[in-house]
């Protein structure tokens, strides 16, 4: 028989009474902020510099609202329901990769200009998917938000299906997570760590996705040297580079508001591990003062080459950027330098790794030099030293607003033994590699800068 662990009535009334409250408060802000963007003349509420980023009021106002929203759910909704609801998110995830890959937010972009929704049947010749099948998985992510059925059978982008509308980085990003090398690597997941021996496996080469493709490389291995007859891996190859472009456009255009990147001034930016320097494009074309070196395996620095041909020739030319196949576990080539970056790097690897890609790093430092490390920052549910905590009754982590960033630990996990980090575990792999947290920059979305400097 099943336990039951519902929470007293009395405490219940309370909970729900201040989630609505919190709602009410933020829902206000929320209206200042749209008043303020339709008529930002009248306004006293400070705009943002980047024009995609919330100002801080709203970023803040949304991520309440979202815990309470959820937190609501979670303390009215039917616990069996809900529980067999969140176990099969996969599917929409599936449904959602589906569409994508079928170019269905294009056509419905370019054929609702016209007519109110697309009708399925002219979705399906266009997707070639089975007209009946593919109204189920439109119906599907209707409720999720994604789409809205206008007419019966008749479709439209909602603004968030709106987001990959002419824009492949944003598709591209997305798509990785529908790889098979993904999608087998975490559903794998359960059978490794339920496996005695690869459950305590901490090494890069003994993650889920090991398991369920018999390599012992890890994936930049295989991107970089990899089998050009496996259509898995050569189809990572490929989508690999314009995904990172894509994850900066959607999870970290706050790095460049919400660090002083001006007060660097001249300052020499190493983009270690750096891709093909997506961060570094944004940033020469705000700071034209900094300089960058961008730093990564040969395979991705050839892709870094034909990207920066089209987009900064001049800064290639005149030496502002610089490109360099440099493997980051051996000795750092260009010595104190003001600044080290790391973006969704340290993520990918297991302590031991992020020890000794640190330690590279700090013996080329000179006393100017720091570390900036931006990577999704692990909220803990009872809070952080470093991070600001939500107001109660939602836990300090801000509850469900912080979902997406679990998430990704996971798919870390999964992939590499990787791990995305709290403070205190950041902490603990500064600290081995002589290194300490100077500062968290929190910045407006999931991912936030640390800064390191010597100990
Ligand atoms: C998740 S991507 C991040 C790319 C880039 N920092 C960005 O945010 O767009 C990780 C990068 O680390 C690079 N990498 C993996 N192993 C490396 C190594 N041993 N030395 C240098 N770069 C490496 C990969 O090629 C890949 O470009």
């Amino acid at each position: 028989m099943a336990i039951s662990t519902t929470p007293q009535t009395s405490s219940r009334v309370e909970t729900l009474r201040s989630l609505i409250q919190l709602l009410v408060d933020t829902s206000e802000a929320v209206i200042k902020e749209w008043e303020a963007e339709e008529h930002p003349e009248h306004s006293d509420v400070k705009g943002s510099p980047t024009p995609s980023l919330p100002s801080h009021a709203l970023f803040e106002a949304r991520r309440i609202m979202r815990g309470a929203c959820e937190m609501c759910i979670d303390l009215v909704e039917d616990p069996r329901h809900r529980i067999q609801e969140l176990a099969e998110t996969f599917s929409l995830s599936q449904a959602f990769d589906t569409t994508l890959r079928a170019g269905v937010p294009d056509i419905l972009a370019e054929t609702s200009l016209t007519t109110r929704g697309v009708p399925a049947a002219e979705l399906s010749r266009r997707t070639g998917i089975n007209e009946k099948k593919l109204v189920r998985i439109m119906r599907l992510l209707c409720s999720g938000g994604m789409y809205e059925e206008v007419k019966d059978s008749q479709f439209t982008n909602t603004h968030i299906s709106g987001v990959f509308v002419a824009n492949a980085p944003a598709r591209a990003i997305q798509c990785i997570f529908g790889t098979q090398l993904h999608v087998s690597a975490i559903a794998h997941l359960p059978v490794t760590l339920l496996d005695s021996k690869w459950t305590n496996a901490t090494s890069a080469t003994e993650a889920a996705f090991h398991k369920a493709q018999g390599t012992n490389k890890t994936l930049w291995e295989l991107i970089d040297q990899g089998d050009d007859s496996d259509a898995n891996v050569v189809q990572m190859r490929e989508v690999f580079a314009p995904s990172m472009v894509g994850q900066g456009q959607m999870g970290s255009p706050a790095l460049l508001a919400d660090f002083p990147w001006g007060s660097l001034k001249e300052a020499t930016v190493v983009d270690v591990g750096g891709g093909v320097g997506s961060m570094c494009i944004d940033l020469a074309t705000i700071f034209q003062d900094l300089r960058f070196v961008i730093e990564d395996l040969p395979a991705t620095i050839e892709k870094a080459r034909i990207v920066w041909s089209t987009e900064g020739t001049a800064a290639i030319e005149t030496g502002r950027v610089q490109l360099l196949a440099h493997d980051f576990f051996a000795e750092q080539p260009v010595k104190r330098a003001e600044v080290y970056f790391l973006r969704c790097v340290l993520h990918d690897w297991p302590d031991d790794d992020c020890i000794k890609i640190l330690s590279r790093l700090r013996d080329a430092m000179g006393p100017e030099s720091r570390i900036l490390v931006a990577d999704i920052i692990v909220h803990p549910p009872l809070g952080s030293k470093h991070l600001t905590s939500a107001p109660a009754p939602l836990p300090a982590n801000y509850g469900r607003a912080n979902a997406f960033k679990g998430m990704r630990d996971i798919a870390m996990l999964s992939m590499y033994n990787g791990i995305e980090r709290t403070p205190e575990q950041l902490g603990v792999i500064a600290d081995a590699a002589r290194l300490k947290i100077e500062k968290i920059w929190e910045c407006r979305g999931p991912f936030s800068i640390t800064e390191l400097r010597p100990l």
